[in-house]
């Protein structure tokens, strides 16, 4: 199956990741305008250029780390089932907020596309977002869509199918700490990528040490004890 290509959807509740999921695979998945809605994993496909990208739409969350087992289910979907592009879908009428996800999700995993939706309603707002700017401050590429009206979606796929054939190399920013939790990342990290190797981000994973996530802990055990068996 080297031509099929897993694309997750990650993003807060309700910025519109099942309506662009719908919009995209044609699936009628039930949306709904209250936060929460998406409690199991829908999967739909699109053919792209002789490829399959099968899209996953995850659970809306404000962050990643264990608070709640949405919030778990979509990080262990990033980081342990590791999809081939992960899309954060933000809301485009309040930015700042939804960034934290998405600073999150660019520690986790490199291939990222941002995508600001609901453009419509802030072009309504006067809100002007500079894309380019974004995409050379983030590393990876931002693009404006709205979901409801189809908008953007020519440049979306392309994007996607870019970065799984090479063409496009995403460098997401690397968030620095201050020095005292810098030290201490330099101290972990190289522990953490002898029990992990490549397949998770060592620095992600220290970062998640120090903040003591204990589930975490607990699913990088489970893992490691399912590969010892296999
Ligand atoms: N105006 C406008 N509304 C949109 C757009 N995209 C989504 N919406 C609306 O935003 C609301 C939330 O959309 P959903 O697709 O359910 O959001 P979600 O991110 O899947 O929400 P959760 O599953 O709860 O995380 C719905 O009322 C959509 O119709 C858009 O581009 N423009
Ligand atoms: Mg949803």
């Amino acid at each position: 199956m080297g031509n099929e290509y897993r694309i997750a959807l990650a993003g807060n509740p309700n910025t519109g990741k099942s309506t662009l999921f719908n919009a995209l695979t044609g699936l009628r998945q039930h949306t709904g305008n209250w936060a929460g809605k998406t409690v199991s994993l829908a999967q739909g496909s699109v053919e792209y250029k002789n490829k399959t990208f099968q899209f996953i739409d995850l659970p809306g969350t404000y962050s990643l780390f264990s608070n709640s087992k949405d919030e778990e289910v979509a990080r262990n979907y990033i980081v342990f089932e590791k999809p081939d592009v992960t899309l954060v879908v933000l809301d485009a009428t309040s930015l700042e907020r939804n960034f934290n996800l998405a600073l999150q999700v660019l520690e986790m995993t490199k291939n990222v596309i941002i995508c600001i939706n609901l453009i419509d309603i802030a072009e309504k707002q006067g809100i002007e977002i500079k894309e380019r700017l974004l995409t050379n401050r983030l590393g990876v590429p931002v693009i404006k869509i709205s979901a409801r009206n189809k908008i953007g979606f020519p440049l979306l796929l392309d994007t996607i199918d870019r970065i799984v054939t090479g063409a496009i190399e995403c460098q997401p920013l690397v968030l620095q700490y201050p020095d005292e939790i810098e030290e201490k990342i330099r101290q972990i990290e190289p522990h953490v990528r002898a029990i992990v190797g490549d397949h998770v981000s060592a620095r992600w994973v220290a970062l998640r040490l120090l903040d003591g996530d204990e589930s975490l802990l607990d699913e990088i055990n489970r893992l490691i004890t399912l590969k010892g068996a296999s």
